[in-house]
């Protein structure tokens, strides 16, 4: 097969002009772009929450001696370890390397990644008062974002891609309000359902902030955004549509029309539809989830990435391999398919796997 021309993962094969970009500049869509908008790729892209630092020692020695968020906010050193895994794994997309709580610290709230936890907030948010510690979030605030996004812009080939992301209004609350990680989330439904105007108002806020992130990243070069909400799975749907679905639509809607958005969140299984339909081209799947089932929950109308359980990285080759192959089986029936984990890479994750994984799924899409 001649590895220039674009072929879809079903093999329908298209001509190679599918893949430049409108407007006759030449320049090649990145593949997973291409995949989110449901266009023919050469193969099934993919990428890797959680990517760039834990398992990889280039991303330990880089973060010796300097904390989380200094480093999330130096460019020479963002640059580089959102690069590292691109350039290790040949990974068809970078994601941008920064954290969800940037964005609220920048606007000047006062919270810490502290080792081991997680990020922590100095004053849990709970009355009306709170709200004056979440002012709007101006690109001057972030000029050190912007420079590291053109940066690794610069860096990556055309065909890869650079995925800018924020956190949703609802995971960003929770920490919040409960004041760093927490299992059960009981303060911030207390909040939802005691308060729902404070609810509503703490959220527009939020969601205010997340997109002008978002925006900043794209105009500095991102190519695809990905909105988390990694703890929206502890909600019903009732509630997720009532308290959550319209501010996560108004972040979406801060870039729609000019990169794809990913929407992802952990266990969200019920949710599917609804996280589609707050504007999303591509809905993230947990490995909870079939793709299959993802597939006919999201009524065809997204493309899907996902979902390899990322503990399986730990079982050897035969099993570890047929269930990537099954996987970039289950993708070819979607609109379009983003290979990824079900979650964040585990920190105890030998890295050549990684990039083992990565091959394997370029060849047996395609490439
Ligand atoms: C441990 C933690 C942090 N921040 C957070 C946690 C989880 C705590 C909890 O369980 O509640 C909060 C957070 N940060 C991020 C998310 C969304 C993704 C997810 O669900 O995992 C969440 C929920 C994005 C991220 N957070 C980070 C990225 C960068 C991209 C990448 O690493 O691939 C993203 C998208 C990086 C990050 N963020 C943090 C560290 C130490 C690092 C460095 C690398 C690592 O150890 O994973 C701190």
């Amino acid at each position: 097969m001649d590895p220039n021309v674009p072929q879809h993962p079903t093999g329908t094969s298209t001509s190679a002009e599918q893949n430049t970009a409108p407007g006759g500049e030449g320049g090649v869509v990145p593949t997973l772009v291409a995949a989110a908008r449901g266009e023919a790729t050469p193969h099934t892209p993919v990428w890797f929450m959680r990517q760039a630092g834990r398992s990889l020692p280039e991303y330990r020695a880089l973060r010796e001696g300097n904390a989380m968020l200094e480093a999330c906010r130096r460019p020479e050193l963002c640059t580089e370890i959102t690069l590292q895994p691109v350039r290790r794994h040949d990974v068809d997309a970078a994601i941008f390397f920064s954290d969800i709580v940037v964005p609220v610290q920048a606007v000047g709230v006062d919270l810490d990644i502290v080792p081991g936890v997680g990020p922590v907030v100095a004053e849990p948010f709970r009355t009306r008062a709170d709200l004056d510690r979440l002012p709007e979030l101006t690109p001057d605030m972030v000029t050190d974002i912007t420079e590291s996004v053109a940066g690794v812009r610069a860096a990556l080939r055309s065909d890869q891609a650079l995925i800018g992301f924020a956190g949703a209004p609802f995971t960003l609350a929770s920490y919040l309000v409960e004041g760093g990680p927490s299992k059960n989330h009981e303060n911030t439904k207390a909040l939802m359902h005691g308060d729902p105007e404070l609810w509503n108002d703490l959220c527009e806020r939020l969601a205010a902030i997340a997109g002008a992130f978002l925006q900043v990243q794209v105009d500095a070069g991102a190519d695809a955004v990905q909105l988390f909400d990694s703890w929206v799975g502890y909600l019903n749907r009732a509630d997720y549509q009532r308290f959550v679905a319209p501010h996560s639509a108004r972040v979406l809607a801060s870039v729609e029309g000019r990169v794809p958005r990913i929407h992802f969140g952990v266990g969200t299984g019920e949710l599917l539809d609804l996280m589609g339909d707050a504007g999303a081209e591509v809905v993230g799947v947990d490995y909870r989830v079939d793709l299959a089932d993802a597939l006919e929950r999201t009524g065809g109308r997204h493309a899907l990435q996902g979902n390899l359980d990322p503990a399986l990285l730990f079982a050897p080759d035969e099993p570890l391999m047929a269930r990537v192959d099954e996987i970039v089986e289950a993708g070819r029936k979607a609109p379009g398919h983003i290979f990824n984990l079900g979650h964040g890479v585990l920190p105890t994750t030998d890295p050549d796997v990684l990039t083992r994984v990565t091959a394997r799924v370029h060849e047996t899409s395609g490439r």
